[in-house]
């Protein structure tokens, strides 16, 4: 397998088990993650959606390069990212709070996967950043769209985007993009979190989540996410892209 899902505090909490790729997501996880969310969006009585990574070191790597340096141009490339893109924009959309329990590495695709997300809890041990400017691509799972309709920090999102380095939890908590750091263990550091959701009526909490999802809607995030989608996929069938996927996965041999 590569996830699970627990039930916890009243949630529903998704786990990306790839640990020997640092978690990278492949189309197995995204059908998985796709039928997850679906769930929980039937399931009326989930107080929060959150995603985490199995292990210790990575949250989650992106997309699974050793599979997906296969799609070469931008015919191929665009339906896996759109998929991914829809399946987080769904994520994005739960009737609940979706909280992304950052328990490592967050870069790439993870970053956008954690963006997609209403919460962010940072362990301090992570480093977590748009590092897609390095493969000569932009975002392509929504994560830009998702940041610029959500963050207040204009600046520092479109520094994050276009410097594409990773950034301490600390640095991360300063930007405003991790919503609060934690050291240890990651379903402790959830449940202190949820636990202060647990006071309020979830009618309530959902009532607020529906007023940011017409927020969202008011601004035009689909589309934006589909042109973001087109864009990396233009991107995506560069010489420069492929030229740097290629010293990534021959960097060992
Ligand atoms: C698909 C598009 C999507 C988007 O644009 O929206 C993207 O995500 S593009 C970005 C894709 N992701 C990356 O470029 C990140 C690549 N990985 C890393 O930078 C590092 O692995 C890191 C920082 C996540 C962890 O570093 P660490 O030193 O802890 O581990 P290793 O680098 O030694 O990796 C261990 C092992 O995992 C394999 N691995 C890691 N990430 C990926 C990945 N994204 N796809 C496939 N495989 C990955 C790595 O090759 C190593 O394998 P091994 O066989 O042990 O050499």
């Amino acid at each position: 397998m590569v996830h699970h899902v627990e039930h916890v505090g009243g949630g529903a909490v998704f786990t990306i088990d790839r640990q020997e790729k640092r978690n990278a997501v492949n189309d197995e996880l995204m059908e998985a993650l796709s039928a997850a969310v679906d769930l929980a969006a039937s399931d009326g009585t989930l107080r929060f959606f959150a995603v985490t990574g199995a292990g210790d070191a990575a949250f989650c790597s992106g997309g699974d390069l050793s599979e997906f340096h296969l799609l070469k141009t931008a015919e191929e490339a665009a339906p896996m990212l759109g998929k991914m893109a829809d399946i987080l924009l769904r994520m994005s959309r739960l009737p609940m709070p979706v909280i992304a329990l950052v328990n490592g590495h967050a870069v790439g695709g993870g970053c956008e996967i954690a963006t997609a997300c209403d919460y962010r809890l940072v362990r301090n041990t992570a480093r977590c950043g748009y590092i897609q400017g390095t493969l000569a691509i932009t975002t392509g799972w929504g994560g830009a769209s998702h940041l610029f309709v959500k963050t207040g920090n204009h600046a520092g999102a479109l520094r994050m985007l276009t410097e594409s380095k990773v950034h301490t939890a600390q640095a991360l908590l300063e930007t405003g993009w991790a919503t609060e750091t934690f050291d240890g263990d990651p379903e402790a550091a959830l449940n202190r979190f949820t636990e202060r959701l647990g006071a309020i009526h979830p009618t309530v909490l959902r009532a607020y989540k529906q007023a940011a999802v017409r927020k969202w809607d008011a601004l035009g995030l689909e589309s934006m996410i589909r042109e973001e989608v087109a864009e990396c996929a233009r991107l995506w069938a560069a010489d420069a892209h492929h030229e740097a996927v290629d010293r990534f996965l021959n960097k060992k041999k």
